[in-house]
């Protein structure tokens, strides 16, 4: 068994319905917790419209590779097409972190599956919602996620804006 952090964004048509429909299907693949959803400015060189992100939790019988398959999927379902590089997109599906259940990190340099996720320990939009519903997460490589929003700079973590309230 692993235990996989993903991160959701959207920034394109019905961005809520989007992520919430992803977040069913994860139900049905281990969701162990969830964050609610968080409005987001964009990050990276591209003007874009703003993204709404969330951040899952799950465990299952799947390896890194198939979480990144999932993600995939997920994406594939929300009527994703490959586009611009951290442009605008329907959904978005990061894998963000995997761990087995020795608490053992999955590292991997492969450019089609790096991990922990390259940029997750600089992007405001991850950190915050997986800092919300875990306190105690660690970023592998990177150390506590409560350390690493603290490093970060104030506008950009005062920029992730509670969206949502959790039923
Ligand atoms: N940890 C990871 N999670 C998701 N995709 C990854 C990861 N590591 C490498 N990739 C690869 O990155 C490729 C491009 O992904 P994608 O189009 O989602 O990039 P992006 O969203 O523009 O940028 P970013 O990955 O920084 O969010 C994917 O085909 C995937 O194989
Ligand atoms: N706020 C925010 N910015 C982004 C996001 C995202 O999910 N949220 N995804 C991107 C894709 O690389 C690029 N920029």
């Amino acid at each position: 068994m692993t235990r996989a952090v993903l991160s959701l964004g959207a920034n394109l048509g019905d961005r809520a319905g989007t992520l919430r429909t992803a977040l069913r299907a994860l139900v049905g693949e281990g969701l162990v917790a969830r964050s609610v959803l968080y409005e987001t400015p964009p990050w990276g060189p591209v003007e874009q419209p703003p993204f709404l992100n969330a951040v899952a939790v799950v465990r299952g019988e799947r390896d890194a590779a198939g979480w990144l398959a999932l993600a995939h999927e997920l994406e594939d379902a929300a009527g994703r097409t490959r586009e611009v590089r951290f442009g605008p997109r329907t959904l978005d599906v990061d894998v963000v972190a995997v761990t087995g259940d020795d608490g053992a990190p999955v590292l991997s340099t492969d450019p089609e599956l790096t991990l922990p996720h390259p940029r997750a320990h600089e992007r405001a939009f991850v950190l915050v919602p997986w800092l919300a519903l875990d306190p105690a997460a660690v970023l592998p490589g990177h150390g506590s996620v409560r350390e690493l929003l603290a490093g970060l700079p104030a506008g950009d973590v005062e920029g992730v804006q509670r969206w949502e309230q959790l039923a």
